[in-house]
């Protein structure tokens, strides 16, 4: 919506058969959008090389377990000289690399040309042109530019960062702390509660995201505060919800199929959980979670030994040493 409104000619591609005869046909996308119509200067494919040789822009949005997939398919078509940018927010299941890394990896197209937009941007509001502010972070500030030029809109404000790591980290870890935030108001927890895990768990996304070599600043910005506070407060919020039906006792296979959508916070919680052993920082709400999502604990249990942990300083280890 956002590029067909800068004038764009958008093709989508989906494996999805019915979903790419329904956009082309009626320009609506009835499964995620009920009663709105898509601009008609969007249309889509299941051909991957109709979608997109010859394009100047390429927006990866799959999820993170199916990208380097999707990469791979789309890299014999995609023009050298095109910009690539990924909206996906997790790591790679089992190598636990970022996506511009999985990007890197499987495109012939000069690195410099990769970019991920991120920040607090529910699809749902987005399509329906709601204010909505975002980062593209890029190694080249050229390419970041050329990104804010194609998706900035008067109701879609887009921020640049040279902070590729920080971006990334940040919007794929906040999914987890909106799991949490699900399963504490699930539970009947207050608000009290809510702003203690958004506060520590931007601690725990800051801890691990500088040892990972990322800028401290970037978890303030949109990608980090911004995404930390709109997935654990938005009725939109697969992550939210996925906590909050777990809280009701239902079993996590169980939550994923009801929700019909990607949780990417359930396999981040895994990959985080590995990423604090391999850079050695402590992230005692994702340990927590993985309990519970991967082990049987009881969430109530889970709330006890986070509130019985050890005293400890509250700006420990957040600050670049
Ligand atoms: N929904 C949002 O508001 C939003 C906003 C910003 C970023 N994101 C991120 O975008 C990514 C995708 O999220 P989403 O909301 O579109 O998820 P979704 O579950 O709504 O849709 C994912 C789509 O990917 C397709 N898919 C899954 N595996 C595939 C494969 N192997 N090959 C091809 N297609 C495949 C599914 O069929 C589905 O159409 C996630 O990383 C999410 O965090 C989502
Ligand atoms: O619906 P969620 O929880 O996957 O969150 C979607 C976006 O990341 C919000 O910015």
């Amino acid at each position: 919506t956002v590029l067909a409104d800068n004038e764009y000619e958008v093709t989508m591609w989906s494996r999805n058969e019915s979903q790419v005869e329904e956009i082309k046909v009626n320009h609506t996308n009835s499964k995620f959008f009920t009663d709105l119509t898509l601009s008609s200067a969007i249309t889509a494919t299941t051909d991957m090389e109709a979608a997109v040789s010859g394009a100047e822009l390429v927006l990866f949005a799959a999820p993170s377990i199916a990208m380097r997939q999707v990469a791979r398919q789309a890299a014999p078509y995609i023009d050298q000289e095109a910009l690539c940018v990924h909206a996906t927010k997790g790591f790679e299941t089992g190598s636990l690399k970022r996506m511009t890394t999985v990007l890197a990896e499987e495109l012939k197209t000069d690195p410099k040309k990769l970019v991920v937009i991120s920040g607090p941007s529910h699809a749902e509001e987005v399509v329906k042109r709601q204010p909505t502010t975002v980062v593209v972070a890029a190694a080249c500030q050229q390419a970041a530019e050329q990104a804010q030029d194609a998706f900035i809109t008067p109701f879609f404000r887009v921020y640049t960062n040279p902070d590729v790591t920080g971006v990334e980290v940040a919007g794929a870890i906040k999914n987890i702390i909106a799991l949490g935030a699900g399963l504490s108001d699930g539970l009947g927890f207050g608000d009290n509660a809510k702003a203690a895990l958004l506060t520590r768990g931007l601690a725990e996304i800051s801890r691990l995201g500088i040892a990972m070599g990322a800028n401290p600043l970037t978890f303030a910005g949109l990608a980090g505060v911004g995404d930390l506070v709109v997935t654990c407060t938005s009725k939109h919020s697969r992550n939210w919800r996925a906590g909050a039906m777990l809280a009701e006792g239902l079993p996590l296979d169980d939550v994923l199929e009801r929700m019909g959508m990607v949780v990417e916070g359930v396999r981040t919680t895994s990959a985080a959980h590995e990423l604090a052993v391999t850079y050695d920082v402590v992230m005692p709400i994702t340990e927590q979670l993985f309990h519970v999502l991967f082990e049987g604990k009881s969430p109530r249990t889970a709330v006890e030994d986070l509130m019985g942990r050890g005293r400890t300083h509250e700006m420990e280890d957040i600050v670049a040493p």
